[in-house]
């Protein structure tokens, strides 16, 4: 898909490509069309990012809250979005010992009762060992540092997925 096939798309057609470029909020790819025509895959980037970055303190929080945990009981039921069980399968998380499982889980309920939202980081730019090192350190900042990390993770996120959908066939259109 090229640019001005996205730059095409009617809303129905565009949130239904575009509508878990941030997992499970629909809302921003519904909210982002409204900016057509995009100039590049960057630009619609820049504006799903400036979109997120809009939100009030609660917004971001909500926005978090829709991640599935890291192999928690989404991916154990199957229930995870073909995106998040590609990244945590990739990033090891589906191939956890039952040690490991019982120490993410531990790790992720101690996050969560801080925060009081899931721990999120880009899957696919890490591994096992490196997600347990960031959930260990990220657990020490506070509340705004944290808020703010978790956001950057969700927008690499997106970054990667809206790259998959986009520079699929055609790698060297945009
Ligand atoms: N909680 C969390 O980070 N979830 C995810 N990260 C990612 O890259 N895919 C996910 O499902």
């Amino acid at each position: 898909m090229d640019i001005s096939t996205v730059n095409s798309l009617c809303y129905e057609d565009f949130v239904d490509t575009f509508g878990n470029v941030v997992e499970k909020a629909p809302l921003i790819a519904a909210a982002v069309w409204s900016y057509r025509p995009f100039a590049n895959l960057s630009d619609l980037e820049a504006h799903i990012s400036d979109f997120i970055d809009n939100l009030p303190e609660s917004g971001k929080e909500g926005v978090l809250r829709c991640h599935p945990d890291l192999a928690g009981r989404d991916l154990q039921r199957g229930t995870l979005t073909r995106e998040s069980q590609e990244e945590q399968s990739q990033a090891g998380m589906a191939s956890l010992s039952p040690e490991e499982t019982t120490r993410m889980h531990h790790l992720n309920a101690e996050y969560k009762r801080r925060f009081g939202f899931p721990f999120v980081i880009c899957a696919k730019m890490s591994d096992k060992a490196g997600i347990l090192r960031q959930l260990n350190e990220r657990s020490g900042n506070d509340l705004t540092k944290e808020r703010e990390c978790a956001i950057n993770e969700v927008k690499k996120i997106c970054c990667l997925r809206l790259r998959n959908l986009v520079l699929s066939d055609t790698r060297n259109k945009l």
